[in-house]
């Protein structure tokens, strides 16, 4: 049996047989590689050329919002997804398409909450909010831990097609790692955000141009729809939505719908790289705009990825070459049907494997622009605040060259380290972003929260977080190599034990686990659930060491750091103090009907609402007051038979919330008079 290593095996004699990449195959990746230096240099020599850092790395701020759109898709969608996806599916099933739902709050928030803050700011890096807001130490530890989560990403995102190509066609690993990395590097350096954003557009078509003919094909080589359907069903692989509360689960409708949401904030909401194009858009409502239009897209990509899934599965279920040890690992899956299937069509493969690359180098080129602009805007300008245009748009091209190098020594470690891709990259994102998204969250939502409370709070999450992870990650060895026992050497035997660690649930359970009690069930926790467990934590500890240390005054916040919607939060803390009595004497009543229809409502939550409770009011705070306010009697007031009667019987945003997540007070500012609201049923 053959156990591939790139070193030993450059070329595969049995796994595709006689098949191997065409000579046309590797015209369309050069091609690729060809047309996206092309819009680099376009971009560099055109214009005013890249001589000032808003030019090199906010492209002007003169993007639209379909590009952008596009390129904000692009950026998380990496080849790490394209083979991820159908993998999982091909292996669990369909649950993990409720990622899909997780998208809704996941875009909505960032477009009326991070947005509007980040842009009214006039920010370059989004890590400048956490000096504005607290001061510079937040700011480099926020920066710090961007870094390092994106270097991370980047050497999987690189070294991930690589890999795929080169198990499955022979394709030398390191040239295509050095191809990718280094077209990327330059156009990169030389023409700017622009580039990027443009090279994204025109990689996102490749990307969806290449899945698409390959599930077309792909249908028709596996027998047609009606087969495909039918293999799909008697393999089970239709999941339906498991509503199971567990959160040790790896995946279930609340660890991706409600976990994912933490997951999506994270990385639309407060990395870099998605608030740099949020910053780079001509007005701030086509921002908004474009956080909008990425949700099709997303799921579009989504879609996509689950149907190659099941059609992989109609093609292997009997035979599987994971199970024939044709391929060594899952992620290899992908390319290994394309190959074996798909190679009479000449060029497809070859489009495919463009894809792939498309892919991967969109998300490491906006690796490389935002890592240039906080290496740049958070640690070298404030030192050097006399520094010329010219000079410091230089040094940011240096800069981006230089992470592309540090891109390149990352994909050799990962190399080292080796893993499912899929769940290493959420895992990663959970457990670096998560931390990263709550210390945004203490400041916009919570203005008694000082430096020294975000400060402590983020190392605390941090440290949570890799002790969960990487306790998770110890703790899954000795179960998983017994499920899947090897009679490879003893090394192949260690490396496919740390390979099926991270591939963790890789089979679905089929004998119940006994439930893992104390520390066990804390590592146990679906990694899709890490970034809201590392941001809650980073918050909670947050606003208990700012309480301690004395919470920050109104008066020493900046003008626009802190949303509306938690303004209130200090006084609402001081009324829990006291015994509760529904509306104080001091407020008066009006009908609800006479509210203004726009009136501008601003809103605070019981404390005692869970976190669960805030988001679903954070959501309910987007649409317009004048949707649910006037007149609806499932807002509960005193007096309510006389100040709400005849309005709507049912108001499905409040009935959905309310039964979802029980009932939360809510109050409601308007002309200095606060009016309380019960929402829910
Ligand atoms: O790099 C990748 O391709 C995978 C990691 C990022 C995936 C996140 S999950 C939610 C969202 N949906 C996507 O397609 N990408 C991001
Ligand atoms: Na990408």
């Amino acid at each position: 049996k053959i156990h591939v290593n790139e070193e030993v095996l450059p070329l595969h004699p049995t796994l595709v047989s006689d098949k191997y990449f065409s000579t046309i195959d590797f015209v369309l990746f050069v091609l690729l590689l060809v047309a996206s230096m092309a819009i680099g240099l376009y971009y560099a020599l055109s214009g005013r050329q890249q001589r000032t850092t808003r030019e090199f790395l906010l492209a002007d701020q003169s993007m639209k919002c379909l590009p952008l759109s596009l390129s904000l898709m692009a950026t998380f969608q990496s080849a790490v997804a394209i083979v991820g996806t159908p993998a999982e599916v091909f292996t669990n099933g369909t649950q993990y398409w409720f990622i899909g739902c997780s998208y809704i709050l996941g875009l909505l928030i960032p477009a009326h909450i991070f947005i509007p803050v980040f842009y009214r700011l006039h920010l370059t890096s989004a890590y400048q909010y956490l000096e504005l807001r607290f001061c510079k130490a937040v700011r480099i530890c926020g920066t710090i831990t961007f870094i390092f989560q994106m270097i991370i990403y980047m050497g999987v995102g690189i070294y991930t097609p690589a890999l795929a190509l080169n198990a499955v066609t022979g394709f030398h690993l390191w040239g295509a790692v050095l191809a990718t990395g280094l077209v990327c590097t330059i156009y990169t350096a030389l023409g700017g955000l622009k580039a990027v954003i443009w090279t994204d557009v025109f990689q996102t078509v490749v990307m969806f141009a290449g899945q698409l003919a390959v599930i077309i094909v792909g249908v028709q080589q596996a027998g047609g729809l009606s087969h495909i359907w039918r293999k799909v069903i008697e393999g089970n692989r239709i999941s339906g939505i498991d509503l199971n509360p567990d959160p040790t689960v790896r995946h279930t409708f609340w660890t991706l719908a409600l976990g994912g949401v933490f997951l999506m904030l994270s990385l639309y909401g407060v990395n870099q790289t998605q608030v740099q194009r949020y910053l780079s858009s001509r007005t701030e409502k086509e921002a908004v705009m474009s956080c909008y239009m990425v949700f099709p897209c997303l799921q579009i990509a989504l879609g996509l990825s689950c149907v190659m899934g099941l059609v992989m599965f109609a093609c292997y279920s009997d035979n599987s070459p994971l199970d024939n040890q044709y391929i060594t690992s899952k992620d290899q899956m992908v390319l290994y049907f394309i190959m074996d299937m798909l190679q009479d069509f000449s060029g497809l493969p070859g489009l495919f494997v463009a894809c792939l690359f498309s892919a991967s180098l969109s998300t490491i080129s906006s690796a490389f622009s935002s890592l240039a602009t906080v290496t740049m805007e958070d640690l070298i300008k404030p030192h050097y605040p006399s520094m010329v245009e010219t000079r410091a748009t230089l040094l940011s091209k240096i800069l981006t060259f230089a992470y592309g190098l540090v891109c390149l020594v990352m994909a050799y470690v990962i190399h080292l380290m080796n893993g499912s891709v899929l769940q290493a990259a959420l895992s990663i994102f959970g457990m670096v972003g998560g931390p990263l998204l709550g210390v945004f969250c203490l400041g916009i939502f919570f203005p008694l929260a000082n430096s020294t409370g975000a400060v402590t709070g983020l190392v605390a999450g941090l440290v949570l977080a890799f002790w969960v992870g990487i306790g998770g990650f110890v703790t899954q060895i000795p179960s998983i190599t017994t499920v899947r026992p090897n009679n490879c050497t003893d090394m192949a035997a260690t490396e496919n034990a740390i390979m099926a660690t991270v591939t963790t649930a890789l089979a679905p359970i089929t004998d119940e686990p006994s439930k893992p009690v104390g520390l066990y069930a804390l590592y146990s926790l679906s990694y899709m659930w890490y970034s809201a467990l590392n941001s809650s934590v980073v918050i909670l500890i947050g606003l208990i060491v700012s309480l301690i240390t004395g919470p920050m005054k109104q008066g020493e916040l900046v003008a626009g750091t802190v949303y509306p919607l938690m303004d209130k939060a200090q006084d609402l803390m001081q009324k829990l103090l006291r015994p509760k009595s529904c509306v104080g004497s001091r407020e008066q009543r009006v009908k609800w009907t006479h509210l203004p229809s726009n009136a501008m409502l601003q809103y605070y939550i019981d404390i005692h609402c869970s976190v669960l409770q805030v988001l679903i009011a954070l959501c309910i705070s987007v649409f317009p007051a004048n949707w649910y306010m006037p007149g609806t009697n499932k807002w509960s007031c005193p007096n309510r038979e006389k100040h709400c009667k005849g309005g709507r019987e049912k108001d499905l945003s409040t009935i959905i919330s309310g039964c979802l997540f029980g009932a939360g007070n809510i109050s409601v500012t308007y002309n200095q008079k606060s009016y309380h609201l019960l929402v829910g049923v």
